[in-house]
């Protein structure tokens, strides 16, 4: 494990450890992060917005080499400690959270589609920053004329090794051809966006086009790489992306009274949504998941208003000790945040009612492409942050109900199938637990263990 200060950071900035209650002597709140040039970009973006919120303490950025950063070309599913029992996604937040948990960094900020959707005991995702442009980009390689990804030629091979990514394109697009950046040159890293854009580029380059985030590529300053942005019928985004998860340790008042004014509700709630889908239909593993989806404000007396709301219900039962996102739209800024000690009776006559309808688009793709299972939610009203999370959570059994439990069964049984298979032929190479330097070996099918993407 190596951590090393951000250059901007005061070199001798005390470190805080949270106490029980608020302290507005706090005067240095340390933020840690992974090491890519998109986490700290991001992290210095809510660490800027924090300091203003509270001028009176400081944020500094602290970054630390997770696993998966430092070892770029083993399967992700061979470095995660926890192999098939836990999702490989937990890798990039596994050595972050210890290092919460320390006392070490005191809030983490992550884009919120790399973190699992159980989180370990012991944290919470307080708050969500308001989500950029949550669609995927088409990002033509340099001086080819191509617009969209309907000119591309018949043959011609697309970056990605997301498997989500890839599903959908195939059944949209199947003249292309789909591999992972990571296949291209076993011994070359994995990469962040800029590694991947300049091999796109690279004149032995086999890539005519690269699928990435909106998001991450206008918040690295490559705004101008996107081509042509992508999105329903042809791609759905991933669950949380473009949205950043601000974790902290569970029932940590200060650190929750310093984020308090950070979150974005209208963020927080579609993430809960997309997120309590996932969660439905995950049982351990990445898998191709696509959606889209809106949260509208209903004001005061407009249509909708008088309706009960899912999740309305939670709000009667919220105490001092519920965790922040529970408090997401519904606690209004002036209002002291709750003690842990305030009872429910208490904490509910602060909480300003509120309504939003929900529209939720959600596909599970197969990885051939051949089955493609979509549930256009009809609309509804929604209370509470986790009146969304029940929502998706239940467009996730409808989908179930259409026949994507087949799917995520089939993909589950390829994947252990593989895991087993490459564990294996870790063993028999170096006689570690994977460790090594992998071989690079099978990428490119579109069925590896991979980042969610
Ligand atoms: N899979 C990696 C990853 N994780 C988060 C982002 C940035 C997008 C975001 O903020 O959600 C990316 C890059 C990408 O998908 O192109």
């Amino acid at each position: 494990m190596s951590f090393a200060l951000a250059p901007e950071t005061p070199a001798t900035a005390p470190l805080f450890r949270s106490t029980q209650s608020y302290n507005f002597s706090a005067k240095s709140y340390t933020v840690g992060t992974r090491k890519s040039a998109l986490a700290l970009v991001q992290t210095h973006l809510v660490a800027d917005a924090l300091a203003h919120l509270h001028p009176g303490t400081s944020f500094p950025v602290v970054h630390s080499t997770t696993i998966g950063d430092r070892n770029q070309s083993t399967p992700l599913h061979l470095l995660s400690p926890y192999s098939s029992s836990q999702p490989a996604k937990s890798l990039w937040t596994d050595e972050l959270e210890a290092l919460l948990a320390k006392g070490d960094f005191d809030l983490l900020v992550h884009s919120l589609k790399d973190v699992p959707t159980t989180l370990k005991e012991g944290f919470e995702i307080a708050a969500c920053m308001k989500r950029e442009d949550p669609r995927d980009a088409f990002v033509v390689r340099e001086g080819l004329g191509y617009k969209r990804i309907e000119d591309l030629p018949e043959g011609s091979v697309i970056g990605t090794g997301s498997v989500r990514r890839v599903a959908q394109l195939k059944r949209a697009f199947p003249g292309l051809k789909f591999e992972d950046m990571a296949s291209w040159h076993a011994l070359e890293p994995r990469g962040n966006l800029n590694t991947r854009l300049s091999k796109l580029d690279s004149p032995t380059s086999p890539f005519s086009a690269l699928i990435l985030a909106t998001s991450g590529l206008t918040r690295i300053g490559q705004t101008h790489r996107i081509t042509c942005p992508l999105s329903s019928p042809v791609l759905l985004h991933a669950v949380g992306q473009g949205a950043l998860g601000l974790e902290i340790r569970s029932g940590d008042q200060t650190a929750r009274e310093l984020l308090r004014r950070a979150g974005h509700w209208q963020t927080e709630w579609a993430c809960g949504a997309e997120r309590g889908l996932l969660r439905v239909l995950e049982g351990g593993c990445s898998v191709p998941v696509g959606i889209e989806t809106t949260v509208e404000e209903i004001q005061k007396g407009e249509p909708g208003w008088e309706s009960a709301g899912y999740g309305e219900e939670i709000l009667k039962s919220l105490d001092g000790s519920s965790p922040l996102i529970h408090f997401s739209g519904v606690l209004p800024i002036e209002t002291p945040l709750p003690s842990p000690s305030d009872t429910a009776d208490t904490v509910r006559s602060t909480l300003q009612p509120r309504r939003a309808r929900i529209k939720l688009l959600a596909s599970v793709t197969s990885l051939d492409g051949s089955v493609h299972v979509l549930h256009e939610a009809p609309e509804a009203v929604v209370a509470s942050w986790r009146g969304a999370e029940r929502w998706g959570e239940e467009c996730a059994r409808r989908l179930i109900d259409l026949g994507a439990g087949e799917v995520l069964e089939d993909i589950n049984r390829m994947r252990r199938e593989r895991e087993e298979e490459d564990l294996r032929r870790a063993k028999e190479a170096n006689g570690v637990n994977g460790n090594g330097n992998g071989n690079g070996h099978g990428h490119g099918n579109g069925a590896e263990v991979q980042m969610s993407a």
